[in-house]
């Protein structure tokens, strides 16, 4: 069988809104949305073939496409060569020329419609952009330590350069915590770090950048108005994340861990076939160490999360200094 080249385009507007279309009925894959493009013709670039089809499909004349992915996947009926391209200039206004729907949303949006099995990675390409720098997430539970030792964990690894902490309390934190915790959110925020909260309770007056939800808070129907990731462990789980909006989900674990001794791990073949069938970036959580590190992001992690390596370190700076080595250099 063989490979069928294809242009499409992910045109994106100021506010980061992307636009897909829906599949009419008649081609492969009906009511199915896709970021609009088509078939390269024979003799054709892939640039020209998607200039031509954004002006067919859409009205708009596209100018400096710039190449993103490209990427093969197996249908049934035939092998797709895609090639996706960023589209932020255009002129004319977008509509559907051939009587198709379209719609603008922001990438996290997207899951929730049925979309080509093909363009979840992505979706989950666009959402990990979007993920704190370096990608590196300290899981932060304020009661495993004395409130002083934690702040100064806390100060040590930003400092070294963290930049995205989930704070997770399982219970209401205690007076003299929950005077202290609010004012840290704070300040790690004017450093720079994108702060989730992890709480069964929304705390709507704590200073943050989001929240981050367990798998069983999802399940309940807990639908934050605001920027959310999602504790994963399965497939099934992943799929409902998306479904619900979420950015980002951490998956685990994925190495054997102390703090869950009797949980099996997934492994990285495990993680990988998630990886590559969810539209959200995997954030690998488990038993991390600088050394696994790579191996996570080769089973298709966008970024790792640690609780202990970091927080129960000796020193908890030189610990996240280690692991951001990766992506500092
Ligand atoms: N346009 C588009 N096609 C995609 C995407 N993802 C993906 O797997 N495909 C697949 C679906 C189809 O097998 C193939 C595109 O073929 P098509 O039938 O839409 O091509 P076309 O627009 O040139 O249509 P036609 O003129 O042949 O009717 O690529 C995507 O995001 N956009
Ligand atoms: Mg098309």
């Amino acid at each position: 069988m063989p490979t069928v080249p294809v242009a499409s385009g992910i045109i994106e507007d100021a506010s980061g809104r992307v636009l897909i279309s829906l599949r009419p009925e008649g081609k492969p894959w009906p009511g199915f949305w896709e970021f609009p493009g088509g078939k390269v013709d024979p003799g054709e670039t892939p640039e020209a073939a998607l200039i031509r089809e954004l002006w067919e499909e859409l009205g708009i004349t596209v100018t400096a496409p710039a190449p993103f992915r490209v990427l093969d996947y197996t249908y049934p009926e035939r092998t797709v060569r895609l090639h996706f391209y960023r589209v932020r200039h255009w002129t004319g206004s977008a509509h559907g020329r051939e009587g198709q729907e379209v719609r603008w949303l922001y990438p996290w949006e997207i899951p929730a419609l049925e979309c080509l099995p093909a363009n979840l990675r992505m979706t989950a390409a666009l959402l990990a952009e979007a993920l704190p720098q370096p990608p590196l997430c300290l899981i932060a539970d304020p009661g495993k330590l004395p409130l002083p030792d934690f702040r100064k964990a806390l100060e040590g690894a930003v400092g070294a350069g963290l930049r995205w902490l989930v704070l997770r309390c399982k219970t209401l934190p205690d007076a003299p915590a929950a005077a202290v915790l609010p004012a840290l959110c704070a300040e790690a925020r004017t450093r720079g770090v994108q702060v989730y909260l992890n709480h069964p309770d929304p705390l709507p007056d704590w200073p943050r950048s989001g929240r981050h939800l367990t798998q069983a808070q999802m399940d309940a129907g807990v639908r934050p108005g605001e920027a959310f990731g999602v504790s994963c462990h399965d497939a099934e789980g992943l799929r409902r994340a998306a479904r619900a909006g979420a950015r980002y989900a951490f998956l685990s674990p994925l190495f054997p861990t102390r703090s869950h001794p009797g949980a099996e791990a997934l492994g990285t073949q495990a993680f990988a076939a998630m990886a590559a069938e969810t539209s959200l970036p995997l954030i690998a959580l488990g038993g991390m160490t600088t050394r696994r590190l790579p191996e996570a992001l080769a089973a298709g992690a966008r970024g790792v999360a640690v609780l202990s390596g970091i927080l129960e370190a000796e020193e908890p700076a030189a610990a996240t200094h280690a692991f951001l080595q990766h992506w500092n250099g």
